[in-house]
């Protein structure tokens, strides 16, 4: 098969060298990380000392959007939601959920499928290159998609492969074999049926999870950023991507955020996954934040309103992203 990761014109992608595709990745745990905790208020409520979590994780805040429900998850389709102190208690506590999963699934299994994004989420796995998971996890299960990509070379600040391979695929022995990373060598339109090729290949060999709901195929795991603006993944506000239903993959030309051309999965796919952890930091995407989770309606969905997964979807916010709530 012809998949992108066979093109590795740059430096960068010596490393990657594949005899069949394109591809890089590897982690373990699982747990209770949303244990019942009593709530305080009607629609917030923040606790501290979650029973069942490591000391690391005491700056987490448990919220719920309706106090009156068990346990921990919010109103039906909006997922569980955590808010935390700070970015750093956030990194501490998705390492620990990613490396569960990971640890799940492997045993189950015997691999772990994870989509990247790009921008801030990958600081926010730091956490994950570090003691005790960079010792503690069988990167060798790991294999590693991008839920959306830059059509730049992979070399190029812009690249979202850059940016993972530099701050988390480096720093990891993940096989790169099992990194999937798309072919910089083609266009937008060719990148995007190259990366969904190399994902039905993936599918029929057993690699990729399929939904027996939607025979779309069911990442492990897909850790999301947020923009400022409510869009995930290269799906942006108002866009008829945002509509897509026939492909798994397409392509933008127009990208409202720079640079204009990418690819991206469609919103079939992201909802067709087993577990979305959606991670989002800061005062500037609150606004999205409060669309999304708050009581409020709007006619017009942000694409972050969008993500609706088949299986588990967790937030993972910081105390600014969640202070509009
Ligand atoms: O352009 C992109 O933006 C989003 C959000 O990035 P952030 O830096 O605001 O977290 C990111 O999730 C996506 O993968 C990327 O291509």
């Amino acid at each position: 098969m012809a998949s992108s990761s066979l093109h590795f014109s740059t430096p960068l992608r010596s490393l990657y060298s594949s005899p069949s595709l394109r591809r890089l990745p590897r982690i373990p745990f699982q747990a209770s990380l949303f244990s019942p905790q009593p709530t305080t208020r009607k629609t917030l409520a923040l606790s501290t000392g979650i029973s069942g979590v490591s000391g690391s994780d005491s700056g987490r805040f448990c919220w719920r959007a309706k106090a009156s429900m068990a346990g921990t998850t919010t109103e039906k389709g909006k997922g569980k939601v955590e808010v935390f102190n700070s970015e750093e208690d956030l990194s501490v506590s998705l390492a620990k959920y990613t490396a569960d999963l990971a640890n799940k699934f492997s045993k189950e299994k015997g691999s772990f499928t994870v989509v990247l994004s790009g921008g801030s989420l990958i600081k926010s796995l730091r956490k994950l290159v570090e003691p005790p998971y960079v010792d503690s996890v069988d990167w060798s299960t790991w294999h590693v998609f991008w839920v959306d990509e830059r059509v730049v070379p992979k070399d190029h600040d812009d690249s979202n492969y850059k940016l993972a391979f530099d701050g988390f695929l480096s720093k990891v022995p993940i096989l790169p074999g099992n990194v999937y990373s798309i072919n910089d060598a083609l266009p937008a339109e060719g990148a995007a049926d190259d990366y969904e090729t190399c994902l039905k290949h993936l599918v029929k060999s057993g690699v990729i999870s399929v939904s027996t709901a939607t025979e779309l195929p069911k990442f492990d795991l897909m850790l999301l950023g947020m923009g400022p603006d409510g869009h995930v993944a290269s799906l942006f506000p108002g866009h008829p991507l945002v509509k897509e239903t026939e492909r798994w993959v397409t392509f933008i030309k127009d990208s409202p955020k720079p640079p204009p051309e990418r690819i991206t999965f469609t919103f079939p796919v992201i909802n067709a996954s087993a577990h979305i952890a959606l991670v989002i930091c800061g005062a500037g995407k609150a606004g999205p934040v409060h669309a999304a989770l708050g009581d409020g309606q709007n006619s017009d969905p942000l694409p972050v309103q969008m993500v609706s997964p088949e299986g588990e979807l967790v937030w993972f916010l910081d105390k600014d992203a969640a202070s509009k709530l």
